[in-house]
């Protein structure tokens, strides 16, 4: 059996009566980067900070690297590290100057400090910008720097909250390198994202909405799960042709994307093209096809219309 770094059943948080998050389950394997994936307050943070130990749970049982949370949430703190969407080092302080302080607070040995400084200075390309104070770097080094922290102490779980939200697509991409080097050596990675480009690097992707999740599985059969509903429409007056067909019941989204748009429907339509040329009604010069899907269309059949599809 695959060993599981986090295990969870109906997690539950709830602020006065507001349920942040409703009743979720969860099975992470060792090794895998694993993505939330949600739109702003559908309880991401809420349920990173809840498997952390952080907050107390108001229901459900969490089992985290053998831990049961929150009771050991302690003996955890030492085991994961947590990167923050809000950039929580000390900007007037240089890198070496930040590593050396939070060596200390992870209680690293004396003996350890200097390696492993100089071991994460190296594996994240860190070594000339060591003595640079953080508040003279881009936003894609600081984030490299924050990742430097959250790993010093070689932990074996990353929690990630939408760790590259300030940082451009080019250095994202150098970023999410440097977590596959981090999960082929064994970590595993949790992390949470409103971009579609770094859900789909995920081995495994939860597709959460107002604290439930309406999705998990890999990418790719996210994907494939929609194979046959998304209809590509290029022609004249795509805009009134949105207009009819976001109304109509076979529809769960259209979007136009440059000269085209893109239309997703509803499981119970049996021929995509017929029932497009049907709503868009005669006289219209269309052409369609079907398109593959996208996490796009995944998460617009996962939230879209007031529920799952
Ligand atoms: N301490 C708190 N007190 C009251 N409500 C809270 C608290 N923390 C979070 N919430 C609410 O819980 C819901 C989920 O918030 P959460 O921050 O977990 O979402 P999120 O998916 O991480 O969003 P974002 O992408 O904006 O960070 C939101 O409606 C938020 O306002």
């Amino acid at each position: 059996m695959t060993e599981l770094a986090i295990k969870a059943q109906g997690l539950t948080r709830l602020f006065g009566d507001l349920t942040a998050v409703d009743a979720i389950d969860l099975q992470i394997e060792r090794g895998r980067i694993f993505g939330f994936l949600g739109p702003n307050g559908s309880g991401k943070t809420t349920a990173i900070r809840m498997l952390c130990g952080l907050l107390t749970p108001s229901a459900g049982e969490v089992t985290v690297l053998g831990h049961p949370i929150p009771r050991q949430a302690e003996l955890l703190r030492r085991e994961i590290g947590y990167m923050t969407q809000k950039f929580s080092l000390f900007t007037d302080l240089s890198t070496l100057e930040n590593l050396r302080f939070m060596a200390s607070i992870y209680g690293l040995p004396r003996s350890r400090r200097k390696g492993r400084i100089e071991a994460v200075l190296a594996q994240f390309s860190l070594q000339e910008l060591r003595d640079r104070r953080l508040d003279a770097m881009s936003g894609g080094q600081r984030q490299r720097v924050a990742l430097a922290v959250a790993t010093l102490h070689e932990p074996t779980l990353l929690f990630l909250d939408e760790p590259t939200s300030a940082v451009d697509p080019e250095n994202r991409r150098d970023f999410w390198e440097k977590l596959f080097d981090l999960s082929a050596a064994g970590t595993t990675i949790l992390v949470s994202t409103h971009y579609m480009d770094e859900a789909e690097r995920c081995h495994q992707l939860a597709i959460l909405e107002r604290g439930r999740i309406r999705r998990d599985d890999t990418p790719q059969a996210l994907m494939s799960a929609l194979e046959g509903r998304v209809v590509e429409v290029s022609g004249e007056s795509l805009r009134p042709l949105r207009e009819i067909l976001v109304t109509q019941p076979e529809i769960i989204s259209a979007a136009q994307q440059g000269n085209r748009l893109r239309v997703l429907m509803t499981p119970e339509v049996e021929d995509p093209l017929q029932c497009l040329d049907r709503l868009a009604g005669p006289g219209r010069a269309l052409e369609r096809t079907l398109a593959r899907p996208n996490l796009e269309d995944v998460f617009m059949a996962a939230t879209a219309k007031g529920g799952p599809a």
